[in-house]
């Protein structure tokens, strides 16, 4: 099939009368700097094509996260799905007993950990407020697919897909009407253990739901019609943002030491297994580390670390806590910590980079952490921007989501690929 073939059309809208207009103003979309020739708009990856002239609204916005518990009472349910979830950790046949095993050990010490934070995770909090802002923008800058309707699908936490999905369908999506629906990852970069795990959800939940069986959804079926934005690492309005924060925390520095603040751009690291399966995060956070240097013009010493590392196996580094360590030991104590890989905060900041490797560092005034993402307007114009282009462009997925990693055997990879990718890309790239 050509990858300009059109492979998707919408027969019949969700019914208007049940989808709520969203009616608050707009604010402006992304504005370009002119002054800076380096950003680009476009969406670089070649498409997978679908019809664009029959993608016109209402279309539902679906942010896809980890999720996190909102209460420490939630704890143990979110940790019970985070270890029962083979995509992230593979257990083999001891899964089912094991992953309750471990996640009921380990319940005191992560509720600990939120109750030091204020009780829960603000992740659903943050995600509900960028979702609604972004559409709100939407549908001012892309009236054609408007009016555009936010939900939030989490992995782990409330709202769970299946949860979302009901809600789609009640809402008036799929069950013969047919409609659009975007499933918009929030991790900046591709992991097949993060986005790739909620895409395997999300194709999980469709069969279960729509009772759609493996193949493309080539619509006319009455089925939701769904597309992804699957990856989004470099996109300038992320950049900028990220790159902002870190400007705003050099200005907390005296002027005299400002220049020689090290820059530690932390993210969740990943086990080496998965890393030399060929997992394609770790070269995509360095993307995203690399343009925001560029936009700062390479006026800092810099290092990506990775954080949060679990169990016994062997994980990515350098370690985000025994940089700080081994820099302070140096003779450095001037460093920002700028979390690149989550849009919100969450323990992983609030708790681990905080409490723990700035708390316990002996230097708190000189080692200090930038904003997350969160409310950030400069994001949530960003966020708006990736999804026109999206909606613009008639894409399904990027070109890269087709490709399994090298060593992947997981038949849950290749049965969600061939529904999401295999469409335009033909299925031998799909398997
Ligand atoms: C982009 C971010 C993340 C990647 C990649 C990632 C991979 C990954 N994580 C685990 C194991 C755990 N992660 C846990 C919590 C957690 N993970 C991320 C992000 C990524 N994980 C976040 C933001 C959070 C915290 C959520 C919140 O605070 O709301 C946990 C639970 C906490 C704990 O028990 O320590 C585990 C376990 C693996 C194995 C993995 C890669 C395969
Ligand atoms: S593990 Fe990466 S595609 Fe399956
Ligand atoms: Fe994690």
């Amino acid at each position: 099939m050509s990858l300009r073939t059109p492979i998707i059309q919408l027969t019949k809208r969700a019914s208007k009368s049940t989808i709520s207009k969203l009616t608050t103003p707009a604010s402006s979309l992304w504005q370009r700097n002119a002054n800076d020739q380096s950003r680009s708009f476009a969406t670089p990856a070649p498409p997978v094509t679908q019809n664009a002239t029959s993608s016109k609204g209402p279309t539902a916005m679906v942010f896809m996260n980890m999720g996190g518990p909102s209460t420490t009472d939630e704890v143990g349910d979110f940790l019970s799905r985070l270890f029962a979830d083979a995509d992230l950790i593979p257990l083999g046949r001891f899964q089912n007993y094991l992953g309750p095993l471990i996640s009921k050990r380990r319940t005191p010490k992560i509720q600990k950990q939120y109750a030091a934070i204020g009780g829960g995770s603000p992740i659903r909090k943050w995600s509900e407020y960028q979702a609604e802002e972004m559409c709100k923008i939407l549908d001012k800058t892309s009236p054609e697919t408007a009016p555009h309707k936010p939900y939030v699908a989490f992995r782990y936490a409330n709202p769970l897909t299946e949860e979302m999905y009901s809600q789609l369908l009640e809402d008036g999506f799929g069950n013969g009407k047919g409609g659009r629906a975007v499933a918009f990852t929030q991790y900046p970069q591709y992991s097949c253990s993060t986005t790739g795990s909620s895409l395997n959800e999300l194709w999980k939940w469709r069969q279960k739901l729509e009772g759609k069986s493996a193949g493309p959804t080539t619509a006319n079926d009455g089925s939701i019609t769904w597309s992804v934005i699957d990856r989004w690492p470099s996109h300038p309005g992320l950049v900028d943002a990220i790159a902002l924060n870190i400007e705003a925390k050099l200005q907390e520095y005296p002027e005299d030491v400002r220049d020689d603040v090290v820059l530690l751009f932390s993210a969740h690291s990943l086990p080496m297994d998965v890393v030399n399966r060929g997992d394609p995060y770790p070269a995509e956070v360095a993307a995203t580390v690399a343009a925001v240097m560029q936009r700062l013009g390479h006026t800092h010493p810099y290092r990506l670390v990775w954080q949060s590392q679990v169990g016994p196996k062997a994980w990515l580094g350098a370690q985000t806590s025994d940089t700080v360590s081994n820099y302070i030991a140096k003779g450095q104590k001037n460093m920002i910590l700028i979390p690149v890989a989550f849009t919100s905060d969450h323990i992983e900041t609030l708790y681990e980079l905080d409490e723990e490797v700035i708390g316990e560092s002996g230097h708190k005034d000189t080692i200090k952490r930038a904003e997350s993402l969160n409310g950030s307007p400069v994001f949530i114009k960003a966020l708006a921007d990736i999804a026109k282009t999206h909606l613009d462009s008639g894409i399904i997925c990027s070109k890269q989501m087709g490709l399994r990693c090298p060593g992947c055997t997981n038949e849950r990879c290749a049965a969600s690929k061939k529904f999401f990718a295999g469409q335009g890309l033909g299925e031998t790239f799909a398997v």
